[in-house]
């Protein structure tokens, strides 16, 4: 899937976060999108997922205005737009199938939904997709029995069962050691890749954004700093990037405030 954004501003509770933010990737591209904290990270990827609407310019995706379309047709583009959250929005209660199943709620029926909570029909691909992320035996846990970093891998489980045709990531490593932060970037990346699947991932280890991704975009104070292939994204541009921050962080434990509840599953 396209995605598009054209000198959008984004205002949250009366303050600017970002501003003129213009960019686009074709159906298939893949990008990191790399910058210090409180860049404008997060609430891009939030106007690419629907989440938040910009208050000025536009967001496509595909080919459509999402906030133009009726509801069905929303619907349904959201269900093909799949989001790695930071701290995935998990249930305590849920087991791990369920969540990981929930992936697919988007395209369900509304009876097939219901049907769901009493637990997932395709265990196997859910076992399966579980493997992928080294979690096999976490199928029947609870949530809240997990660690940090294993609830971010269900959080990717649970987008790479979906399958959706545009992949929005958001720090999708952050509490992962570094073996697994690279398995698993390499894990999205791969996946779509080999499904034609776009990818935008918000990273702090500039390591791992170089390693995965061809495109680098630096977001800097609610702008687009630059917008690169991977080979031109000199020291001096990241020094510049990074000014007056912390050196980009490698992937570390990083507590933060859950989600909103309507983003829960
Ligand atoms: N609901 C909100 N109301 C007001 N300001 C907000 C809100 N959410 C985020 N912000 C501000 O918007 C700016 C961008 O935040 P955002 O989370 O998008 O940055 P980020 O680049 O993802 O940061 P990090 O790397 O630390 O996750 C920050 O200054 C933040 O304080």
């Amino acid at each position: 899937m396209r995605l598009a954004l054209d000198a959008v501003d984004l205002t949250l509770s009366g303050r600017p976060v970002l501003s003129g933010v213009s960019f686009a990737l074709e159906a298939g591209e893949q990008a990191a999108l790399i910058g210090p904290s409180g860049a404008g990270k997060t609430s891009l990827l939030m106007l690419a997922n629907t989440v938040l609407r910009p208050g000025a310019g536009r967001v496509t995706l595909g080919s459509a205005n999402p906030w133009t379309l009726p509801r069905a047709r929303l619907k349904a583009l959201r269900a093909d737009i799949g989001t790695v959250y930071q701290h995935p929005p998990l249930p305590a209660r849920q087991r791990v199938a369920q969540a990981v199943a929930a992936g697919r709620l988007g395209r369900a029926s509304p009876l097939a939904s219901l049907a769901a909570l009493f637990g997932p029909r395709d265990v196997d691909g859910v076992a399966a997709t579980l493997a992928r992320v080294q979690l096999a035996d976490k199928l029947w846990s609870p949530c809240a029995e997990l660690s940090g970093g294993q609830l971010q891998r269900v959080g990717v489980a649970r987008a790479l069962y979906q399958a959706p045709s545009l992949l929005l990531a958001d720090e999708p490593v952050s509490a992962l050691d570094p073996r697994l932060a690279e398995a698993t970037v390499a894990l999205l990346a791969d996946d779509a890749r080999a499904r034609g699947a776009t990818l935008l991932m918000s990273l702090h280890s500039v390591e791992l954004a170089r390693a995965h991704f061809p495109r680098l975009i630096g977001v800097r104070a609610g702008r687009i700093a630059f917008d690169l292939p991977r080979e031109a994204v000199d020291d001096a541009l990241l020094a510049q990037l990074y000014a007056g921050d912390a050196a980009p962080a490698e992937p570390g434990p990083d507590p933060a405030p859950p989600l909103p509840r309507d983003l829960r599953c």
